[in-house]
């Protein structure tokens, strides 16, 4: 569904992706992890066009976007859970979902069908983004982007700065999803819970891949764990 062939991603002179390659097959979870600063978030930015790759190629769906702008990008049907949220403050719940929703990819998300998934979001509907919770900002961060209707979902840490119990709620709604087929590129922090969702594992150190392979085969490579994934 989705293929990176060897992309390379600068910021101004800055040489952050050194020819990074992954696929995301449909249907599936696929994780990136990596510690900080190794080019996690700059791989999804390369995908959605906010920071384009100056060479290598983007297939998504057999078609060529790594040219595209982001907005082009999203209506083909990607969709992002963005790192720090970014849910509008000043919007309510429900605006917050409706304002970027989007029904050209087909109409299976609606209004009822987040609140059904999201309870919660369905009582806190009329208070401001603003006033939310983590673990609700997270939720509905979820919400909006798969009110675009998504074929694909990019999820930036959706866990970051949560409580272990919100962690274990917004992740059980993510294995949810998957389970209804949605195809998925997370990054992640929490090797376990990465490790617990994951059909395929990629690990990012300096702006390249230096590990790839199911999440069975990461547990049992002691050296890539130590080496690229050790806190710190
Ligand atoms: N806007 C920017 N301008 C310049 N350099 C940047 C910018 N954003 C990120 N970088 C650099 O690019 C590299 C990769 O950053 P990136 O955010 O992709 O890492 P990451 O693996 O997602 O880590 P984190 O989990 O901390 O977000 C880092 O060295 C970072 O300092």
């Amino acid at each position: 569904m989705l293929k990176v062939d060897h992309i390379h991603t600068y910021y101004g002179d800055s040489h952050v992706l050194h020819g990074v390659s992954l696929k995301v097959e449909k249907g599936k979870m696929t994780v990136l992890l990596g510690r900080n600063g190794m080019g996690k978030t700059t791989t999804i930015h390369s995908i959605i066009g906010f920071n384009s790759p100056k060479k290598g190629k983007i297939y998504f769906n057999n078609e060529e976007i790594q040219h595209l702008p982001s907005y082009q990008i999203s209506k083909k049907g990607i969709g992002i859970v963005p790192q720090g949220r970014r849910i509008f403050s000043n919007l309510t719940v429900k605006e917050n979902l409706t304002t970027t929703a989007r029904t050209t990819n087909g109409n299976e998300w609606t209004l009822e069908k987040i609140y059904k998934l999201f309870p919660r979001l369905e009582e806190r509907k009329k208070s401001l983004g603003g006033n939310l919770s983590g673990g609700e900002q997270s939720m509905l961060s979820i919400g909006r982007a798969l009110m675009t209707n998504p074929r694909l979902l990019l999820l930036d840490e959706p866990s970051e700065g949560l409580s272990p119990l919100m962690v274990k709620e917004v992740m059980s709604i993510i294995k949810k999803l998957k389970e209804n087929g949605l195809s998925m590129l997370m990054v992640e922090q929490n090797l376990a819970m990465a490790l617990n969702v994951a059909d395929y594992v990629y690990v990012l150190n300096k702006g390249e891949v230096v590990f790839d392979g199911t999440p069975e085969e990461l547990e049992r490579n002691q050296e890539v764990k130590n080496k690229y994934l050790a806190l710190g």
